[in-house]
C-alpha cells in the first residue's frame, strides 16, 4: 500500500461525521513540495530518505538497542492517548482526572506488553523523547537521517532550532486526538501505516479547544466519535484533509495545524519519529493578521486575563461582558 488508503483500507478507517480531501503527496525534488511548506500548508514527502536508517526499528531491534534506560509509556482505558500537561494540573483548581496514566518502562518490558496484550486490557503508547540515553546503534541510526536536507529547509524557512525528536511505538487502532502544537512538524513513519487527518489553523472556532489554563491546553473539546453539536455548532462547518501514511513517508504538520493520528486498526504495532523545530521569528506584521498569528494573540489575551484575574472562573463572564452586545 502506497500510502494512500486504496478502496478496502478506506472502508478500514473510522468514518467521520466531516468530509476530507487528500493531502497533496509529492516528490521532495518538486518545487511545489518546497512552496507548500514555505506557504505552512501539510505536504507528503515519498521520497526524502529523511529516516531510511531508521524503517529496521521494529520491536525486536529497539528493544536490543534502547539500552536499558526507563522509557515514557500512556496507558489508556480505551483508544485514546489525549495529552495532558501535567506541571497545569496542579495549577488548575477543579479536579482535573487524567485520561491516561504515565508509567515508565523499559523498551524490553513494553515490547512483552505489546506481545502479551488481548482484547479488554488497557492500550499502551510509548511517546519518549530521543536523548542520549539510547544505545549505540540507535545513535547510528540517527546520526545517519538526512539531516543536509531537513537544515536547508529550516534555514529557508527561518525556522528556530530542533527542539525534539519523539520516539512513538503504538499499538494499532491507538488514537491522537485533535490538537495543534507550537512547532513546526516533520512527522516520519518507519513501522506500520497511520491516518493523519489535518485542519487548518482557521478552525480553532470550529474545534474548540481547551481553555490555555487547562491541562489540555491545544486540545480540542470535540470527540469526533461522540460529537456534541449542540455544544459545538462550529463542528458542522468542519473540513479536512487527510492521508495514510506508509513507512519511509514523511508528512510535514505545520505550526499551528489541528491534527489527529490514528494507527489503522489491524495493520499492526506503528513506529513514528517526529522533528519539531521552534518557529521563526515573525518578520514584519502584515495585516490583515495570518490565522496563526490571530491564534498566538488569542492564547496572550488568555494568559493576560488569567494573570490579572487569577481566578479562572472570572475569565468567561469578564470576556461575555465585554463582547456581548459590543462586539456582537
Ligand atoms: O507529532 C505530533 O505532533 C503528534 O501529534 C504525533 C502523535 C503523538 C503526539 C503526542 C504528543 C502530543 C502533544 C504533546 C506531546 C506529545 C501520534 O503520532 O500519535
Ligand atoms: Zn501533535
Amino acid at each position: 500500500m502506497n500510502g494512500s488508503a486504496s478502496g478496502w483500507e478506506k472502508r478500514q478507517l473510522n468514518k467521520y461525521f466531516f468530509n476530507t480531501e487528500p493531502i497533496p503527496r509529492l516528490s521532495c525534488h518538486d518545487p511545489l513540495a518546497e512552496e507548500l511548506i514555505a506557504q505552512e500548508k501539510p505536504v507528503v514527502l515519498t521520497d526524502t530518505k529523511l529516516c531510511d536508517s531508521a524503517l529496521k526499528w521494529d520491536l525486536d531491534y529497539l528493544a536490543e538497542n534502547m539500552g536499558s534506560e526507563k522509557y515514557m509509556v500512556f496507558v489508556s482505558k480505551d483508544n485514546k492517548f489525549k495529552y495532558y500537561d501535567e506541571a497545569k494540573i496542579r495549577q488548575y483548581s477543579s479536579n482535573f482526572i487524567p485520561p491516561t496514566r504515565r508509567v515508565d518502562m523499559s523498551f524490553p518490558e513494553f515490547v512483552r506488553k505489546l506481545k502479551e496484550w488481548k482484547e479488554g486490557d488497557e492500550r499502551i503508547y510509548l511517546q519518549q523523547g530521543l536523548n542520549n540515553t539510547v544505545g549505540q546503534a540507535i545513535v547510528m541510526d540517527f546520526l545517519q537521517f538526512n539531516w543536509e536536507w531537513l537544515n536547508v529547509l529550516q534555514k529557508k524557512n527561518n525556522w528556530g532550532p530542533l527542539t525534539s525528536n519523539l520516539l512513538l511505538v503504538g499499538m494499532e487502532s491507538n488514537i491522537t486526538p485533535v490538537h495543534y502544537d507550537e512547532q513546526q512538524n516533520f512527522f516520519c513513519q518507519l513501522v506500520g501505516y497511520k491516518r493523519c487527518i489535518l485542519f487548518a489553523p482557521e478552525y480553532y472556532d470550529r474545534l474548540y479547544p481547551y481553555p490555555v489554563y487547562h491541562p489540555h491546553d491545544r486540545q480540542s473539546q470535540v470527540d469526533f466519535e461522540n460529537p456534541d453539536f449542540e455544544r459545538f455548532p462550529g463542528m458542522t462547518h468542519l473540513e479536512g484533509v487527510e492521508t495514510v501514511l506508509g513507512p519511509g513517508e514523511v508528512l510535514h504538520i505545520p505550526m499551528y495545524w489541528w491534527h489527529q493520528i490514528e494507527s489503522l486498526p489491524n495493520r499492526g504495532h506503528t513506529v513514528s519519529v517526529n522533528f519539531w523545530y521552534k518557529g521563526g521569528p515573525t518578520e514584519k506584521v502584515e495585516h490583515p493578521l495570518k490565522p496563526q498569528q490571530k491564534l498566538a494573540v488569542m492564547r496572550n489575551i488568555e494568559k493576560m486575563l488569567l494573570e490579572a484575574l487569577k481566578d479562572p472562573a472570572e475569565v468567561g463572564p469578564l470576556l461575555r461582558a465585554l463582547v456581548i452586545g459590543r462586539y456582537t
